[in-house]
């Protein structure tokens, strides 16, 4: 399994330089002043860097949502108990999420896959890759095995690869997993040298007694496994999760396509560190979507080298903020392709002063 993912790795590349150059130059000829579509301007040329084209066009989206359960739960650090993600797999499979809506709405489809839900679920649109029934309670042993990481490493990429193979041109990250903060943040410390009182936040809502019970928490977790930091398989199977694991390989399988890969919040944030612990490239291929309330995400940003589009407060996950943005990612891809040059609309460009 570890040379399967190698094998991915070693084919990611940075982005297209040549690409960026050409989208640079075009920003410039067309009929605004320079540089005043802000951060729209900035995108383009991100996208140009992924996609290897100034003038990219962007046809099936997809929201992979990766659902899992977590053992850390046993220990009382969410506000909500571990039976709502095997409910929610079923409302996500329903169309009735807050995802659901707002994948209708920007046009993208929802695939959830259950890569670790504690329970079992069954429904003809369920991508099934169980790696285990809920991982196991990371402050009392590792979360999972070498093995299981590994496998839902793999999982992720080969569906990334399925994806692209029936014509996925974007991929946005979402998950589903009572406690994934929990294991978010303990992956963010492990690998950034972080502090688990910066890295936790209140998830689902936990109130001030919770949260220092659950900074206690990843810290026992973070001192019982010590995982490697310069590992990120051994530290998504000592302190991660499979939903976190899953998405890492999601992120390794975009970027090995040339597909951009929109991150959504915390739980994203930390499967994207854990990717480029991997393959540092696969950050080319990354766009952060927006800057998740919960306490850690800018931190987590700032180490990924990313800067979010929206900052709305949102902290549901699922990838609502990530499927928010597909509407700015369509916005800039539109003005390369469909906006008036200077030339072509015989507009006057500035006086040199
Ligand atoms: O995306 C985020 O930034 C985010 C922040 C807080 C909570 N969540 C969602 O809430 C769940 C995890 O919260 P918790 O408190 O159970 O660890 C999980 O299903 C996530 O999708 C998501
Ligand atoms: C109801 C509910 C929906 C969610 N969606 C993502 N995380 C969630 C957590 C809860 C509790």
């Amino acid at each position: 399994m570890q040379a399967a993912i190698d094998q991915v790795i070693s084919r990611i590349t940075p982005a297209d330089k040549e690409a960026v150059q050409r989208a640079e130059q075009r920003l410039d000829i067309l009929t605004k002043p320079p540089g005043s579509l802000g951060r729209l301007e900035e995108l383009a040329v991100r996208l140009a860097g992924i996609s290897g084209t100034e003038q990219p066009a962007y046809g099936k989206r997809t929201v992979v949502v990766m659902a899992a359960d977590h053992g850390v739960c046993s220990e009382g650090v969410s506000a909500f108990p571990q039976e709502v993600t095997v409910q929610m797999a079923y409302n996500f499979l329903g169309g009735g999420a807050g995802v659901n809506v707002l994948a209708r709405q920007a046009g993208a489809e929802v695939k959830l896959v259950d890569i670790g839900i504690a329970g079992d679920v069954s429904h003809p649109e369920l991508i099934a890759r169980k790696v285990r029934y809920g991982s196991g309670n990371m402050a009392q042993g590792p979360a999972m095995s070498r093995e299981e990481a590994l496998q839902a490493v793999l999982a992720g990429i080969s569906v990334a690869e399925e994806a692209v193979k029936s014509g996925t041109e974007i991929f946005i990250t979402g998950e589903m997993g009572i406690g994934n903060t929990t294991a978010s943040a303990a992956v963010l410390c492990a690998l950034e040298g972080i502090p688990a009182e910066t890295a936790v936040g209140r998830g689902t809502g936990i109130d001030d007694e919770r949260l220092r019970h659950k900074i206690a928490v990843v810290d026992r977790a973070l001192k019982l496994n010590a995982p490697d930091p310069g590992d990120g398989i051994d530290v998504l199977s000592k302190v991660g999760g499979l939903e976190i694991a899953g998405l890492a390989g999601l992120i390794l399988g975009a970027a090995d396509a040339k597909v951009p890969v929109v991150l959504d919040g915390f739980i994203s944030g930390a499967a994207a560190l854990v990717a480029k612990a991997l393959a540092p490239d696969s950050v080319h291929y990354m766009i952060a979507s927006h800057i998740s309330g919960e306490q850690g995400h800018r931190l987590m940003l700032e180490r990924l080298g990313l800067t979010a589009l929206l900052d709305l407060g949102l902290r549901l996950g699922e990838g609502t903020g990530g499927v928010l943005c597909l509407h700015l990612i369509e916005a800039a891809s539109r003005i390369m392709r469909e906006m008036a040059t200077f030339e072509s609309a015989g507009v006057s460009g500035a006086e040199s002063r």
